[in-house]
C-alpha cells in the first residue's frame, strides 16, 4: 500500500482551481519529486498532504490517514520543511533544536544533526542573526529532528551555496536510505535528477507526467542532444526529415537537434553527403532540463 496517496485533489482559491484533478501514489522509502513552473499547484498540493489546507474535492491519505482529521497524529511521524518558515528572532539555533527535540517522543540526537547541516558553529546564534542559507539548514534541521517516517521538503536547497547544496543531497540521500519517505517540491533539474526516485511533472494545477527522471526524459525530449554550426547553410527539410526526431531549433546559425542514437548517426550521413563540416560538435544527453521545457510548453500548447 502506498504511504501518501493523493486521488483527485482539487483546490480552488477565489473561483480558480490552484490544484484540479491531482492524483500519485507514493512509495515507502522513496524520493518522490514535484516538479513545475512557479505557481502550477506544487506548494498547494503538498500541504494538502501536510494537513495544512483543506482540499476542496478529492482524498488524500497519508500512511491510511486523513492529513486534516488526523493531524495530531500525523504530526508524530510527518516532519515538514515550508517554503516560507519563520521562528522568533531571539530563539537561538540550540534553543531551537532542543525546543522541536522536545516535540517528539523519540527524536534524534541534535548535536550530529546541526554537524552535517554545518549548524555547529552558529549554535548560540539567535534565529534573527542567520543568513538565509543557515535559516534553511535550521528547517531542514528541525524537519528530520524529530526521527520522521515520511519527511515533506519544500524547496530543500534554495538559498544554499553550491557546497551546503550538495552535501543536504548527501544527507538526504541518507535519510531515504534509512528508510524515510521523502516528499520533495523542487525548482532544480539537477536536484531532481539525482535525488528523485520517481517525479511528478505538475503543470497548471494538473499532473502533466509521472515518471522516474529517466522516464521523463525518454519520452519527452528523446535521449539525445546533437548540435553544431554547419559550415554552410543547411536544407531544413533535410533536417525535418531525420529518423526519430524530436525537435530542430535554429539560432544564430547554430543548428540544435533532439533525437535518438539514430537521429545522430543520421545526422552525420547527412553532414558527410552534403560535404559540410560541423563546428563546435556537442552530443550530450538530454537532461531532465529539457524534459521540464518540452513537457510544460506541451502543456501550453
Ligand atoms: N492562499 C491563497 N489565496 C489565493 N491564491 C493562492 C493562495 N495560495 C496559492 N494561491 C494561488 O494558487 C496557485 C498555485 O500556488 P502554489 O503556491 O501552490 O504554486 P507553486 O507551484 O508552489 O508555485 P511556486 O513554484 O511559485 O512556489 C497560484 O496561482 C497562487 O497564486
Amino acid at each position: 500500500m502506498p504511504i501518501i496517496e493523493v486521488t483527485g485533489l482539487r483546490k480552488v482559491y477565489g473561483g480558480r482551481p490552484a490544484v484540479d484533478g491531482v492524483s500519485f501514489a507514493v512509495e515507502e522509502g522513496e524520493i518522490f519529486g514535484i516538479l513545475g513552473p512557479n505557481g502550477a499547484g506544487k506548494t498547494t498540493t503538498v500541504e494538502c498532504v501536510e494537513g495544512l489546507r483543506v482540499p476542496d474535492a478529492g482524498t488524500v491519505r497519508v500512511n491510511g490517514l486523513d492529513p486534516v482529521a488526523d493531524r495530531d497524529e500525523l504530526t508524530r511521524f510527518l516532519g515538514a520543511q515550508l517554503q516560507e518558515s519563520q521562528l522568533q528572532g531571539k530563539l537561538t539555533v540550540r534553543e531551537a533544536l532542543e525546543l522541536y527535540s522536545a516535540f517528539y517522543p523519540s527524536p534524534l540526537e541534535w548535536r550530529p544533526l546541526a554537524e552535517r547541516l554545518g549548524l555547529t558553529e552558529k549554535l548560540r546564534t539567535r534565529f534573527a542573526d542567520l543568513s538565509g542559507g543557515q535559516k534553511q539548514r535550521l528547517f531542514i534541521a528541525l524537519a528530520l529532528i524529530g526521527g520522521p517516517r515520511i519527511v515533506v521538503l519544500d524547496e530543500l536547497t534554495t538559498g544554499l551555496d553550491p557546497r551546503a547544496r550538495r552535501d543536504t543531497w548527501t544527507l538526504i540521500e541518507e535519510v531515504r536510505d534509512s528508510g524515510v519517505t521523502v516528499l520533495l517540491v523542487t525548482h532544480f533539474m539537477e536536484e531532481a535528477q539525482r535525488l528523485c526516485d520517481r517525479i511528478a511533472v505538475i503543470d497548471s494545477g494538473r499532473v502533466a507526467a509521472l515518471d522516474t527522471p529517466g522516464g521523463l526524459i525518454r519520452r519527452a525530449a528523446g535521449n539525445t542532444v546533437i548540435s553544431f554550426t554547419p559550415s554552410q547553410a543547411l536544407d531544413r527539410t533535410d533536417l525535418e526529415g531525420l529518423p526519430e526526431l524530436d525537435s530542430v531549433h535554429l539560432q544564430s546559425g547554430r543548428i540544435t537537434i533532439n533525437g535518438t542514437d539514430t537521429t545522430v548517426n543520421a545526422v552525420i550521413s547527412l553532414l558527410a553527403r552534403n560535404q559540410i563540416t560541423a563546428h563546435q560538435l556537442r552530443v550530450v544527453d538530454a537532461t531532465l532540463d529539457d524534459a521540464f521545457l518540452d513537457l510544460t510548453e506541451k502543456q501550453e500548447s
